[in-house]
């Protein structure tokens, strides 16, 4: 039969007459029915291990605006955990974790065959939606890039500059490759499971890889995509795969051809014209409107919305946000964009 959900059409190469369009924290608090699950969950961790509840927060946006994919609800922490980590939230601030600083802290971390007794949940959720989800909507699971993870490993929270990360990759480069190695390995066991349960696509989340500048950002950032790309495709033909190197400007070109992805992620820090012309020459690309847009509405939003549709017009797009949608989002302004993605 031929491929039918329009995500998928798009990732094999086909420029469709309208992108397929999701969001980045589709399932978020910027919805009511979200806050109101996440409440009946207790917190955001027992969400993301409750596979019901997580499955619902799932389908709720494609309920509400037709999303052409679901993404998987879980979290790129959950990784760390399941290698051994202490994590928790802390309300309005983020995510904490114990740290990795010296050997004996790499030493306590569980083998890569021990994550699947953690994330078994998260394997359920999927087998639920791919059950629930309407036959267009394609599904994508997702895990963070190894960098990424490490910089909240080894800190221990979010950082602004992930200091202690690269303190830790120029001190003691052995342990820091050593966490490198451990979380791709993980990362490989992590979304095949995903594949096997039933994702579709997967995407790799690697928001801090801009901070990674010249043989940093190849060793670290494209070199670890490639090799789960790689190990991914080897396992499963033919299953797609979107990497998302978070505002790695020049480190976009080129990026698809050396790791093997079928599509680069674009924040909304490059333009759509330098984008369609330095890397979606490449094949498929997914971006890239500000999710400020999506707080002011308007005008506004309605203009960069076209002029992002019309920039990727001649190759593969997948419309989407340069980066999530935050909690003071509008719902109306996310209607808005789907609108003028759909009818122009
Ligand atoms: C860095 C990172 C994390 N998580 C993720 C990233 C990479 C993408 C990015 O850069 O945003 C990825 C992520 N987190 C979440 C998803 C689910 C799927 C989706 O709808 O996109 C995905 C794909 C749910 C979530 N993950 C989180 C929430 C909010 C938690 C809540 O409900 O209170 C959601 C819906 C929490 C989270 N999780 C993380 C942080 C720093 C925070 C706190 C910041 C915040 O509150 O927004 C780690």
């Amino acid at each position: 039969m031929a491929e039918t959900k329009k995500l998928l059409r798009t990732l094999a190469g086909e420029v469709l007459d309208t992108p397929p369009i999701w969001m980045m924290r589709q399932a978020g608090r910027y919805l009511p029915e979200y806050r109101a699950t996440r409440a009946q969950a207790g917190d955001f961790l027992s969400l993301c291990y409750n596979p019901e509840l997580a499955a619902e927060v799932t389908l709720q946006p494609i309920r509400r605006y037709g999303f052409d994919a679901a993404i998987l609800f879980a979290d790129i922490l959950l990784v760390p955990q399941a290698l051994g980590a202490d994590l928790w939230f802390e309300t309005g601030e983020g995510p904490r974790l114990s740290t990795i600083g010296a050997q004996a802290d790499f030493d306590r971390l569980k083998p890569v065959e021990a994550i699947h007794e953690t994330l078994a949940p998260v394997y359920e959720t999927v087998r639920i939606l791919t059950r629930e989800l309407p036959a267009e909507t394609a599904l994508i699971g997702f895990a963070g890039a190894p960098w990424t993870v490490a910089t909240y490993m080894i800190a221990g929270r979010g950082t602004p500059d992930q200091g202690p990360a690269h303190a830790l990759r120029e001190g003691n480069p052995a342990l820091f490759d050593a966490l490198i190695a451990r979380l791709t390995a993980a990362t490989i066991e992590y979304l095949s499971a995903q594949i096997e349960a039933g994702a579709e696509v997967v995407k790799i989340f690697d928001s801090w890889a801009g901070s990674l500048k010249g043989e940093a950002f190849t060793r670290y950032a494209l070199e670890p995509c490639r090799e789960i790309t790689q190990a991914l495709k080897a396992r499963h033909p033919g299953i797609p795969v979107i990497g998302f190197p978070r505002e790695a400007g020049e480190g976009y070109v080129g990026f698809a051809k050396a790791t093997g992805v079928d599509c680069v992620a674009l924040d909304n820090s490059v333009t759509p014209d330098w984008a369609a012309a330095h890397v979606q020459v490449d094949g498929c690309v997914q971006g890239n409107l500000a999710s400020s847009h999506m707080v002011t509405g308007g005008q506004a939003l309605v203009d960069e919305t076209r002029r992002i549709v019309e920039a990727f017009s001649k190759g593969p797009h997948i419309f989407n946000l340069g980066h999530g949608i935050t909690p003071d989002a509008d719902p109306e302004n996310v209607q808005l964009m789907i609108d003028t993605v759909r009818k122009g």
